[in-house]
């Protein structure tokens, strides 16, 4: 895909998906656009060939594709100050805020416009996000399209809007989940013996052999776990320990705090 990409408001997921982008051979720095109220943080791209304005109505007037990465609330004042440069017939626009639906978007310029909403990871920083995907008045080659840019930084799950809000707590907070996962049984390591840099690397292999497992082979969870817990043996007496104080209850409920808040 050729088309000019602007990032309007290129925040921490905004930068991740601009180094996503940038590592694909086929992507032209030239091809991307990047805004921010305070630009000196985005020096690394403008040093790169990418167009860095602190000026949005330019940045959309510049691309085909428009990518709104301001905080929810931002996202009605950004519109309305991008919005005489938006032309229906030209722009995509693909909004990346939790919470704000396609038809408040659409209020904001026409309700014609074709505008996606998208749900990528910070993961997306090594092409590795997952990104789920909704939208209205599309084509099917514009769907292909900005699933091909998603696919470009990770995978893409196409869903309906109403599941957008649980898509973001799986898959766009989940990472944190996991990391703070990682991040005690790195705790754990260090009381067992490890230095932190030795556990840490014990830790990231054995997280990533876990999610290669079963992306590879398709598998559920406990298919493996099975295979992992020797009667009488030492994994099972860890689990069920984890188990006694609320491990598998804590993700749930912290699943559905998140998701509650979104929803308020
Ligand atoms: N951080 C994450 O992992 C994820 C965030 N999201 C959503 O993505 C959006 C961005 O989140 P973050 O990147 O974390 O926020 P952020 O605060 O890091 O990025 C937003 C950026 O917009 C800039 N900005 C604000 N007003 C502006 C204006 N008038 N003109 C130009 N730039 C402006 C800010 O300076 C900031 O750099 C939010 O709507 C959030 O709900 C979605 C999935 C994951
Ligand atoms: O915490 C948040 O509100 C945003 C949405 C998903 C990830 N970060």
């Amino acid at each position: 895909m050729k088309k000019n990409i602007a990032i309007i408001g290129c925040g921490n997921l905004g930068k991740s998906i601009a180094h996503g982008l940038l590592q694909n051979p086929n992507f032209d720095a030239g091809q991307l656009i990047l805004t921010r109220r305070n630009v000196t943080s985005l020096e690394e791209f403008a040093t790169k060939g990418v167009r860095v304005f602190t000026d949005n109505a330019k940045a959309a007037a510049e691309a085909e594709i428009v990518i709104l990465g301001v905080k929810p609330y931002n996202v009605k004042p950004i519109m309305q100050e991008i919005s005489s440069e938006l032309d229906i017939s030209k722009h995509t626009i693909i909004s990346l805020a939790t919470g704000v639906t396609l038809s408040e978007i659409a209020s904001e310029i026409s309700s014609d416009a074709v505008i996606f909403r998208a749900m990528p990871n910070v993961a997306a920083d090594i092409q590795e996000s997952v990104t789920c995907v909704c939208h209205q008045n599309a084509s099917d080659t514009q769907v292909q399209e900005v699933n091909e840019l998603f696919n470009s930084i990770g995978i893409t799950i196409p869903i309906d809007e109403n599941l957008m809000e649980a898509a973001t707590v799986l898959g766009a907070c989940g990472i944190a989940y996991v990391l703070r996962f990682m991040r005690a049984m790195i705790q754990g390591g260090i009381q067992i013996g490890f230095d932190s840099a030795t556990a840490s690397k014990i830790v990231n292999q054995t997280m990533k052999g876990a999610a290669e497992l079963m992306i590879q082979n398709n598998l559920h969870p406990e298919e493996v776990i099975d295979k992992v817990t020797t009667p009488k043996g030492c994994t099972i007496v860890g689990l069920n320990e984890m188990e006694h104080h609320g491990f598998s209850s804590s993700l749930v409920r912290g699943v559905l705090a998140s998701f509650e808040k979104i929803e308020k």
